[in-house]
């Protein structure tokens, strides 16, 4: 097998990330980005792997199943984007399938039920803000796992709103020349201009109440962790008696404040320095915990203080199911993973969203 080579291969299915994979008459397996499931390829071999090879599509014989042309020009060199080739029904199907993969290790062990994806109500359009990088007189995304700029006028995902601003920001930021590269964020004017913020401007009602159904009416008090501006706060805060509320970022601590809640203390720091003094002020049987955190998952400390303290019901919103695998994993001694709901906060990319509920297991 050599760089450069052509081979034909059929298209098995679309794995988490967002390429296809399939095997090659060797036996080796390969990923194709932009492909389709069942799709049959002509593909050139880009990189080879100890276990697997990377490749192009050079020429597709057989069209897979929701086949469409993209609508965006920087499709494909832009790494924001992974499946505009689809449609969005067979996105949702491949992104319900991968769920179904990443999470089946729990079927054995746990009374798992894995709920449909929710979709968003548009497929485009859903941003209310977006990250750019300005270099040398270009202004654009990265291209993936990349920082080579792709220079954009608008983009698809993001809402009208922001694409005003974008056009408005363009010219100006092109003038930039700088040793560096620069980085802007643009946003609505209805959200918190920084820290973070929830993504898709159609689901963020949504994404509230599926929270609140999934801790149940049977508890009152709640430690939050990673609570950002207070997005979820402000909603759960109607009917909790309390709820701590404890978030690393300044300016969004700050801005929770400005909320006025009564019965919420926000609490400035890590989740790893301020969750014991929570713990030890909640009344563990109504209380629940809620985390919603980075990508990068929980780390081992916060672990090891949960598992030290379970509380009835632990709700884990997961921007990765990957990470979400392994933090249950970690709790597993002490949690059952009950429901698992994926939303499509994050249509035509590779990411998922993910909202979980663990209860204490019996006896303890
Ligand atoms: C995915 S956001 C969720 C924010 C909020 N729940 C929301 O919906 O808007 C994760 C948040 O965790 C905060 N964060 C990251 N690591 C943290 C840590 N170790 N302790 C406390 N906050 C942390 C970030 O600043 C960010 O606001």
């Amino acid at each position: 097998m050599k760089i450069g080579q052509q081979s034909v291969v059929t298209i098995e299915k679309i794995v988490y990330g967002g390429e296809g994979i399939g095997k090659l008459e060797e036996g080796l397996v390969i990923f194709v980005p932009f492909s389709a499931p069942k799709e049959k390829l002509r593909v050139i071999i880009r990189e080879i792997k100890k276990n697997y090879v990377k490749g192009t599509i050079k020429e597709i014989f057989e069209k897979g199943k929701g086949r469409v042309l993209p609508a965006c020009p920087a499709y494909g060199s832009c790494g924001g984007c992974a499946y505009q080739h689809l449609d969005y029904e067979t996105e949702l199907e491949i992104k319900q399938a991968q769920i179904e993969e990443i999470f089946s290790c729990f079927k054995k062990n746990h009374p798992l039920s894995i709920q449909n994806i929710i979709h968003s109500p548009f497929p485009y359009g859903y941003r209310n803000r977006i990250s750019l990088h300005v270099s040398n007189g270009k202004v654009g995304f990265y291209a993936k796992s990349s920082n080579r700029i792709v220079p954009i006028r608008s983009c698809l995902i993001a809402s009208e709103k922001i694409n005003v601003l974008l056009k408005k920001w363009l010219d100006q930021k092109r003038q930039y020349v700088g040793p560096k590269t620069m980085h802007f964020s643009l946003r609505e004017p209805e959200i918190p201009s920084y820290g973070f913020y929830q993504v898709n401007r159609y689901l963020l009602q949504k994404m509230r109440e599926l929270v609140d159904e999934t801790i149940g009416r049977e508890i009152s008090q709640i430690i939050e962790g990673y609570s950002g501006a207070g997005f979820f706060t402000e909603y759960l805060r109607l009917r909790m008696e309390k709820i701590y509320a404890i978030e690393e970022n300044h300016l969004s601590v700050e801005h929770a404040k400005t909320l006025g809640l009564k019965n919420v203390f926000f609490i400035e720091g890590k989740v790893e320095d301020k969750l014991a003094d929570c713990q030890s002020q909640i009344e563990t049987a109504k209380a629940a915990y809620l985390f919603d955190p980075p990508k990068e998952g929980i780390s081992k400390e916060v672990i090891s203080l949960v598992n030290s303290h379970p509380l009835p019901k632990l709700i884990y919103v997961s921007c990765n199911p990957l990470t979400l695998k392994r933090d249950i994993q970690r709790l597993e001694k002490n949690y059952l993973l009950r429901t698992l709901r994926p939303v499509d906060l994050f249509p035509k990319t590779s990411e998922i969203e993910c909202i979980a509920l663990l209860t204490r297991k019996n006896g303890i």
